[in-house]
This record gives structure tokens, C-alpha cells and sequence, in this order.
């Protein structure tokens, strides 16, 4: 072991809650290492939302090419896509990351670090053999797969199995109907796949307005996805020429293929928190809303393995921000989810941001309601997509935005103009204020707000 080495800033994960601190404490002249113990460049870029969208991208051109078989588009019904290709693809996205990484901090000045680190003192981390001593630590170890009381937990394959699966199995189970499996599920079944998702009660999506999840759940199934409600997954074992995932219920379905997608977890085990003094409580880190260690103050966190905020990505840019000013500006920032914005990949997508009907509802919240079906818009009936509609939840009197819910083609683009205005509280009349270009997905926002 060597001596230790002293930094003013030692972070732990290059996701997106990590990096952009390292390089602002960098810029201000701070001494900063940065520890990374998989391929530098986290979750979102390597193995998250940009390989996931790649992958998307190209189902939802198959889907588009087909529904519009007979429109125009002739041969349409017979584009497929080419697994083996569709990966090969990604990887031209996401090989080069890890590299590219190394570069910057390496010009920035970053001592980057490869190993998984761990606390050895309140202000002091051991990584690959080395003991940093630091002023400030951040914790951005991301976040899990949570392992789930199902007996044979072990064979369940992750997100990062599926986003990188050499061949396209024929058979696939995805367990939990939250955003993993329906995006997974959605782009397995364009590639031809024969899929199952197992949802435990009768709410899957559970943070989305739940007549769009109808919507959405009918729709899916009209696509060839299998989705069975009220169904937990309670086991799963080898079989002859596979998996058998049995239910609570005793029903069991059979699988090449079987995906967690059960829920993900701050990934904390491998710090040694207890050796740094930083409180833990039900595996979460316990922190001010300064996203600082209320027991230990050397330490903040962001991102994912801060679980403030939903485990999104802009959140974790959200976090970074905060923490470095936090750092350089002095410890009185706080983070302001108001307005996070929140998309399942799915095909057609769905879309969310502010207060949905049922949390309204439950809070005894007042509001207006404007709601409607979609598919008969122009706009979508182009695409030859069958499934779309929004609802609207604005606030009685004032007219301001507390909540929109999209399901349709552009509803990844269209829910941003919404999260701007629940962000800065702007009104149904100033939102019909926009001259937007016609004809596209912001040009129905007038009619949505009627
Ligand atoms: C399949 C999938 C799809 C997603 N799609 C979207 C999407 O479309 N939109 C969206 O907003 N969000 C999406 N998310 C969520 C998003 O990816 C995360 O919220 C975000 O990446 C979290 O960033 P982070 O920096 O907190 O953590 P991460 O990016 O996970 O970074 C943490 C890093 O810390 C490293 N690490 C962990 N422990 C240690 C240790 N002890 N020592 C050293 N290094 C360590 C890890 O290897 C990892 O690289 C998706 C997630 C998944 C799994
Ligand atoms: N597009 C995106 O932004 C995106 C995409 C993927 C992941 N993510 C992030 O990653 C996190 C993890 O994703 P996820 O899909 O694993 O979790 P999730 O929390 O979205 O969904 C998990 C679901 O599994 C259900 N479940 C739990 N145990 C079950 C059982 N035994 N049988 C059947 N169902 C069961 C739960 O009720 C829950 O609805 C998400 O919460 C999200 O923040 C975001």
C-alpha cells in the first residue's frame, strides 16, 4: 500500500451525476480524482438511455415502416430488423465512450482512477491499491438491479444482459411492468420476439396517468406483447432448453430469456460506508437537502445512489449542479425536482411531467382537467399509429400547468414545452401564446388546452 495521496476532491462513479462536478472543481484550480470500477462513463451512456434509444430508434422505424405498409410505403411489411447489425450499431455509439472519458479528464487534469473504491476513514478512500485523502468525497455509485425475495433471483438476466444480447432469444419474460421491461418488451417484439411481461398488481407504470397505461397496456398487447396482471413473479428455474418463471398465483411461463425488470437500488454495498461514518438507513444514504452526509459533511451524493430525486438522468445532472456549487459557492443549494421530466420508450411513447390526475386526486389538489384521444389528429394518423392522447391538469383560477401526460409518436418532444411550463409555472394562456411550426407535435398543444 502506498501513502496516501492528498486530493481536494475525490469522486466515486463517472455517470452523469459524477463527471460534470469532477470538471468544475477541476476548473477551479481543485486537486480532483475521479474512481470508476466498470468502463468509465456510467449508466445513461454505456449501458441506459443512449444504447436504449439506439435500439428504439430502429423498432420504432420497423413499426412506423409497417403501419404505413399500403400508405405509400411499399415493401413496408416486410422490413425486419437485423439483430447482429442493430447491435453492431449501438456499439458505434457506445465503444468509443469509455476512451473518449480517459481523454477529457486526462486534458482536464483528472486523475482518473480504474477500481472500485471504498471508505477507510471519514476523509479517505482506497481504490486500486491507492489511499486518497480528500476534503470532499462524492458519492455517485448509481444505482442496481434490487434483488428481489424470488427463489432463483440469480438467473434473472439485467437491463445490460438485454442491451447487449448477441442474438435475439425467441422467447422472453420480462418481470415487473415498470419502464425496463416495457421499453425491452417494445423492442423485442419489433425484432420478432415472443414476450411476456409479469406485473404483480393491476398498476403497471405506476408514476404515469393510468388511462394512458390502459392505453398503452391495450395497445401493446394488440402488438403482440403478453401482459398479465395481479402476476408476481414468485420464482424461477433452469429447465431442459430454458428458464420456467412460476408465479404466486401457480402459473408458470416459459422462457429463453428472463428479464429483471423489478426495480433498481442505490448501489452502496461495495463503499464500506460504516468505515466513512456515513449514515445509512433501509439502504438509502441518509442526506441534508443539501445532498450533503448529515452525519459525516466531507461527503455529498448525487444521482441515482442519492435516491433524492426519481432515478432519471436529468435529475442526476440536476444533483451534479447542485453539488458543485455546493462545493464551490458555499453549502446552501438545494435540489428542485419541480417539473422533472419522465418518458417509457415504448411504441407509441408515453410521456409524463408535474402532478398526475391520481396524485391530485389523493392530496384532495384542485384542478382542471383537459383530456382527450388523439389518434384522429392529423399528425398521427400520418405516422399509421392507432394509440395517442394527453391529459392536461391546470390549476382553477390562475390557468397554470400542474401536470401533462402524452401518449403518441411525438410525445418524447411535445412533453418538454409542458415541462418547461410546469417548471416556471406558466399558464395555459401563455403556453397558447406559441407560434409554433406548422403542422408538427407542438402545433396540437392549442388544441389539447381547447
Ligand atoms: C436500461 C436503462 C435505461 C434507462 N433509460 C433512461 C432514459 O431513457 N432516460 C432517463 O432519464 N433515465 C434513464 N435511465 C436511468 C439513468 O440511466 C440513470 O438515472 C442515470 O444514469 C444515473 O446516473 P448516475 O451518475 O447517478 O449513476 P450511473 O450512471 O449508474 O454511474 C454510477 C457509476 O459508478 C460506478 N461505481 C459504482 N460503485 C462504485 C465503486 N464502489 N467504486 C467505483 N465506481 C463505482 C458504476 O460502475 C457506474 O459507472 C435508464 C436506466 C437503465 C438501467
Ligand atoms: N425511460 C426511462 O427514463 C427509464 C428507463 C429504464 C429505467 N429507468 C429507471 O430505472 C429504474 C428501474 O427500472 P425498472 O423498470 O427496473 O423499475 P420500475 O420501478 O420502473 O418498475 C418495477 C416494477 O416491478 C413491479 N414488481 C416488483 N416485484 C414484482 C414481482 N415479484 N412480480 C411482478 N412485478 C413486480 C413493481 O410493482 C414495479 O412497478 C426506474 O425506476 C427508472 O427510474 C428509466
Amino acid at each position: 500500500m502506498s501513502d496516501a495521496e492528498t486530493y481536494d476532491l475525490v469522486v466515486i462513479g463517472t455517470g452523469s451525476a459524477a463527471t460534470s462536478v469532477a470538471t468544475r472543481c477541476r476548473a477551479a484550480g481543485w486537486r480532483v480524482a475521479i474512481a470508476e470500477s466498470r468502463e468509465f462513463g456510467g449508466t445513461c451512456a454505456l449501458r441506459g438511455c443512449e444504447p436504449k434509444k439506439t435500439l428504439w430508434t430502429v423498432a420504432e422505424a420497423v413499426n412506423r415502416a409497417r403501419r404505413l405498409a399500403g400508405k405509400g410505403l411499399a415493401g413496408g411489411g416486410d422490413v425486419v430488423i437485423d439483430w447482429p447489425a442493430l447491435m453492431a450499431f449501438k456499439r458505434s455509439f457506445t465503444d468509443p465512450v469509455p476512451q473518449h472519458r480517459a481523454e477529457s479528464y486526462a486534458d482536464a487534469g483528472i486523475e482518473a482512477i480504474s477500481g472500485t473504491a471504498h471508505f477507510i476513514g471519514r476523509n479517505s478512500i482506497e481504490v486500486a491499491g491507492r489511499r486518497l485523502q480528500a476534503r470532499h468525497i462524492l458519492i455517485a455509485t448509481g444505482a442496481r438491479p434490487s434483488m428481489p425475495p424470488i427463489e432463483g433471483a440469480e438467473l434473472l438476466a439485467t437491463s445490460d444482459d438485454f442491451l447487449s444480447l448477441p442474438q435475439l432469444p425467441q422467447r422472453l419474460v420480462m418481470l415487473g411492468g415498470g419502464y425496463i421491461s416495457f421499453e425491452c418488451a417494445h423492442i423485442a417484439a419489433r425484432a420478432g420476439a415472443q414476450v411476456t411481461i409479469l406485473h404483480r398488481d393491476e398498476q403497471p407504470l405506476r408514476h404515469f396517468d393510468q388511462d394512458l397505461v390502459r392505453r398503452l397496456v391495450e395497445h401493446s398487447r394488440q402488438a403482440g406483447i403478453a401482459i398479465e396482471l395481479n402476476c408476481r413473479a414468485a420464482a424461477v428455474e433452469r429447465t431442459a432448453n430454458g428458464f420456467a418463471v412460476k408465479s404466486e398465483d401457480g402459473r408458470r411461463f416459459e422462457a429463453d430469456f428472463v428479464l429483471h425488470g423489478l426495480g433498481r437500488k442505490p448501489n452502496l454495498e461495495a463503499l464500506d460506508l460504516d468505515a466513512g461514518g456515513v449514515a445509512v438507513e433501509k439502504g438509502r444514504l441518509r442526506v441534508d437537502r443539501h445532498l450533503r452526509s448529515i452525519s459525516n459533511p466531507v461527503v455529498f451524493a448525487a444521482g441515482d445512489a442519492a435516491a433524492q430525486g426519481p432515478q432519471l438522468t436529468p435529475v442526476a445532472t440536476h444533483d451534479a449542479d447542485i453539488v458543485a456549487r455546493n462545493l464551490l459557492e458555499g453549502c446552501h443549494h438545494e435540489p428542485d425536482y419541480t417539473g422533472v421530466t419522465s418518458v417509457v420508450f415504448a411504441i407509441p411513447p408515453l410521456a409524463s411531467v408535474g402532478l398526475t390526475e391520481e396524485a391530485a386526486r389523493r392530496d384532495g389538489t384542485s384542478f382542471e382537467l383537459r383530456q382527450g384521444d388523439m389518434a384522429d389528429y392529423q399528425s398521427v394518423r400520418r405516422t399509421g399509429e392507432t394509440a395517442a392522447g394527453f391529459k392536461i391538469l391546470l390549476e382553477p383560477g390562475s390557468g397554470c400547468v400542474l401536470g401533462a401526460h402524452l401518449l403518441g409518436p411525438q410525445a418524447q418532444e411535445v412533453i418538454n414545452l409542458f415541462a418547461l411550463a410546469v417548471r416556471l409555472r406558466l399558464t395555459a394562456q401563455q403556453l397558447n401564446a406559441l407560434l409554433s411550426a406548422y403542422p408538427s407535435g407542438a402545433s396540437n398543444i392549442s388544441s389539447m388546452l381547447g
